[in-house]
């Protein structure tokens, strides 16, 4: 169809079905049925009493008026169906969705919009939804309307609106996808030396990765698929680990540097010089949890049996957040480093990619120069990032099977040693599933482990009774399901439960109250704590003003650390079930129990989450601080007072040195109480007794995503509180999919 200016007039023959539909709506005859997209009045009418419902945001009404004024600027009549696929469009980009796919929309508006939400749902409304409004429109009609918009093209000129195929996108995120796409496939074209298996750093990566990985004796794991990730990795200069919790990725990568050094290190055209290599992540959080475990891997590495004389200072171990290495600027979104002022980096490793949005994704791509190799690694099953976009889970949709070309495979035997099972193998595998491995076995949860089954079983929806028995009966020595065997208990009780849990972490309903345990070193593991933990810590110490300000980062450390041993998630924000009404429950219990001085405002122990990067503080989003009364303060009103003690909230230093920082609450901004804190918030995160609260009901954010991202922060110990066992199980069964065109430019 060409592109024409049209009139209303034009459009009366493609919407006329559409008109029809929307005079007569099927399923609710009650409702006002006038509202139609025969009208742009009409469709705006309508947007603005969604608006005004709650069921979507103010821009993306305001995105529909700007499509009508550009419209209107151009001498176009705005056409009525395309203003409300506009701000459907936004308002599923506010959902964490890349774009709109039409063909979704038109089978099943209900589900792919979510509109309205569950919460909603039952308010009595008398307004139609877009199930209604669009019943009847066919997807064809859509793309005709589209097709004949000035305020759309297919990219190829600058459009508010882009269309590929039957996906609508805002501009913006079409240009994400298509810079990460085109990043990843110049990078999977480029050559490598290492591709003959007959060449010096062919031979050199299959030296060192046989000095790195020793043959594996265990039966059943006897491909080393961290050696195969290594050499594939190896060999791409876009690659992707995934692997679920303790599958080694930490390690996998120590070992891949390493190698690849070895590499750089006997390479004649290199002359010896080694990778510039960076190591970034997406918080804080994520940064020093990653710190903390590549030191060790690292001054464990045989350096000395490699080729290429490798030493400890070629192989990185600080890690930094993506915002502080793109070098970001306050009040922008643009970065330091971009297509002009290149990072000076040969590869990058991303950790907790999983994180990642597009619009960050983009903006690495942006500043990496093209011959620099990108690693991705992270739990391709844990939640999809904040913001729009799925980028690792879709990068490795075909990893469970691998599709392995014929010649993928027979280097991989010539460099590793490893014959690849058939079942990973296909003689029509993509590009992308040559430099994708997956990592299948868990190093840190013992075959027997609750929470590692229990994780299996959820990501792969195979939770039956026997497990959840399991649970319910400590039959686990890791998890208990602490109220699994009420199906709906009261709030009143579920509410007793948690406040106790959260004060001492339950031990008495572990296996053998919790004792007995010894970790992966063979040390006892202590029994699982709750807050009285940490809280206990600060009130026992017995420093003062005279202590030095060493002695009271010491303590700042070690009550950072125990506070790290217990957390409570949920999935929702607000209610009684959700963070909001957590965080005041357990607040206030824990100032009965004198723990804490008072459960509102400031106070000593008062454990803080950071909700906003603050740059001029060096605050990242997810940065956890407890606050502290220090002693040595003095009145900012009277100078010659006697010293008053004064609140400090100390946070450890993001470069993982272990230092602390101590900052006045009156500088905080962006922060919330983190008694209780979200599932999503938690990503990145690990804490060594983990409790999950799911709520009295389902509701569309509990998904098998979020148990399995909440399950997988528990490193020793799992508990779970539910306010109807069932939610337990259905949520498991539902899905997150985010609309997106990555995977499908990728596989062209
Ligand atoms: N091949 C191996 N043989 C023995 N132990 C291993 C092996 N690989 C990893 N480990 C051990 O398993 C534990 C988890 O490894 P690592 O931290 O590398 O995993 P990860 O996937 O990065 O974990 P996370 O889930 O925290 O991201 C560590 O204690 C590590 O030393």
């Amino acid at each position: 169809m060409s592109k024409t200016r049209n009139t209303d007039n034009q459009f009366a023959f493609d919407l006329d079905g559409a008109i029809d539909a929307v005079k007569t709506p099927p399923t609710s005859p009650s409702k006002d049925t006038r509202l139609a997209l025969d009208q742009t009045e009409n469709v705006l009418e309508l947007l603005d009493s969604w608006q005004q419902a709650g069921w979507i945001r103010p821009l993306d009404v305001r995105f529909a008026r700007v499509i009508q004024d550009l419209s209107e600027e151009q001498g176009e009549a705005p056409q009525p169906l395309v203003l409300l696929l506009a701000a459907l469009t936004s308002h599923q980009v506010g959902r964490g969705h890349v774009c709109v796919d039409l063909a979704d929309l038109i089978a099943d508006a209900n589900s792919t919009l979510s509109l309205p939400t569950e919460e909603q749902e039952n308010a009595d409304s008398n307004l139609n939804g877009p199930e209604e409004v669009l019943a009847r429109v066919s997807t064809e009609q859509c793309l005709d309307a589209l097709g004949m918009a000035l305020a759309v093209s297919d990219g190829s000129h600058t459009t508010p609106l882009v269309l590929s195929g039957t996906r609508l996108y805002l501009r913006r995120f079409w240009r994400y996808e298509q810079k990460i796409a085109a990043g990843i496939l110049q990078r999977l074209a480029q050559p490598s030396t290492l591709t003959d298996p007959s060449s010096l750093a062919a031979k050199t990566l299959s030296n060192a990765l046989n000095v790195l990985f020793k043959p594996q004796g265990s039966a059943g794991y006897s491909v080393d698929y961290q050696k195969l990730a290594c050499a594939l990795a190896a060999r791409n200069r876009f690659a992707v680990i995934t692997g679920g919790p303790g599958t080694g990725k930490t390690t996998t990568v120590v070992n891949l540097l390493a190698a690849l050094q070895s590499v750089a290190g006997e390479s004649a055209e290199r002359e010896g010089r080694k990778y510039r290599i960076r190591l970034a992540a997406p918080t804080g959080k994520a940064a020093a949890r990653l710190n903390e475990s590549i030191g060790g891997a690292v001054s464990r590495l045989p350096l000395a049996q490699l080729p290429g004389q490798v030493s400890l200072a070629d192989i990185p171990t600080k890690v930094t957040t993506l915002h502080r290495l793109l070098g970001s600027r306050p009040d922008t979104r643009k970065f330091r480093h971009n297509r002009d002022n290149p990072l000076l980096v040969d590869i990058l490793v991303i950790d907790e990619a999983s994180m990642v949005d597009l619009d960050m994704m983009a903006s690495v791509f942006d500043a990496l120069p093209a011959n620099a190799q990108l690693i991705l690694l992270g739990d391709k099953d844990q939640l999809a990032s904040v913001d729009a976009g799925a980028v690792l889970g879709e990068l490795c949709q075909r990893a469970p099977d691998g599709h392995y070309l014929p010649e993928t495979v027979q280097w991989l035997k010539a460099i590793t040693g490893t014959d690849i099972p058939a079942s990973l193998q296909n003689s029509e595998g993509q590009p992308l599933d040559q430099a994708v491995a997956m990592l299948r076995k868990s190093y840190r949860f013992a075959e027997g482990s609750g929470i590692r089954q229990l994780a299996e079983a959820v990501n792969t929806n195979t939770l039956n009774d026997s497990m959840l028995q399991q649970a319910r009966s400590a039959g686990f020595e890791d998890v208990v399901w602490l109220n699994g065997g009420t199906n709906k208990p009261s709030l009143e009780d579920a509410q007793v439960l948690i406040c106790r849990h959260a004060v001492s972490g339950s031990p008495e309903a572990f296996h053998n109250n919790g004792e007995g345990r010894i970790d992966g070193n063979s040390q006892p593991l202590p029994p699982p704590v709750g807050y009285r933990h940490y809280l206990s810590l600060m009130q026992d110490h017995c420093l003062d003003s005279n202590s030095t300000t060493a002695k009271w980062d010491e303590l700042a450390r070690s009550v950072l650390q125990a506070f790290s041993d217990f957390q409570v998630l949920c999935a929702l924000r607000r209610g009684p079930w959700g963070v909001e009404g957590l965080n005041e429950l357990i607040a206030d219990h824990l100032l009965k129990q004198r723990l804490i001085p008072r459960a509102e405002g400031w106070y000593a122990g008062r454990p803080v989450l950071i909700t906003g990067n603050d740059y001029n503080l060096g605050l990242m989003n997810g940065d956890v601080g407890i606050t502290f009364s220090l002693p040595w303060g003095t009145d900012d009103q009277n100078n010659d007072a006697q010293p008053q003690p004064v609140l400090r909230v100390a946070f450890p230093s993001s470069d993982g040195s272990g230092d602390i920082r101590w900052i006045s609450p009156s500088r905080l901004q962006q922060l919330e109480t983190v008694y209780a804190m979200t599932v999503h918030k938690s990503q990145g995160s690990e804490f060594n007794h983990t409790c999950l609260v799911l709520p009295d009901r389902l509701s569309p954010v509990l998904t098998r995503e979020l148990v399995y991202t909440g399950i997988t922060r528990a490193r020793n110990w799992f508990s779970l509180i539910t306010g109807d066992a069932s939610v337990f199980s259905e949520s498991v069964e539902q899905r997150v999919v985010r609309a997106s065109g990555l995977a499908s430019v990728l596989s062209r």
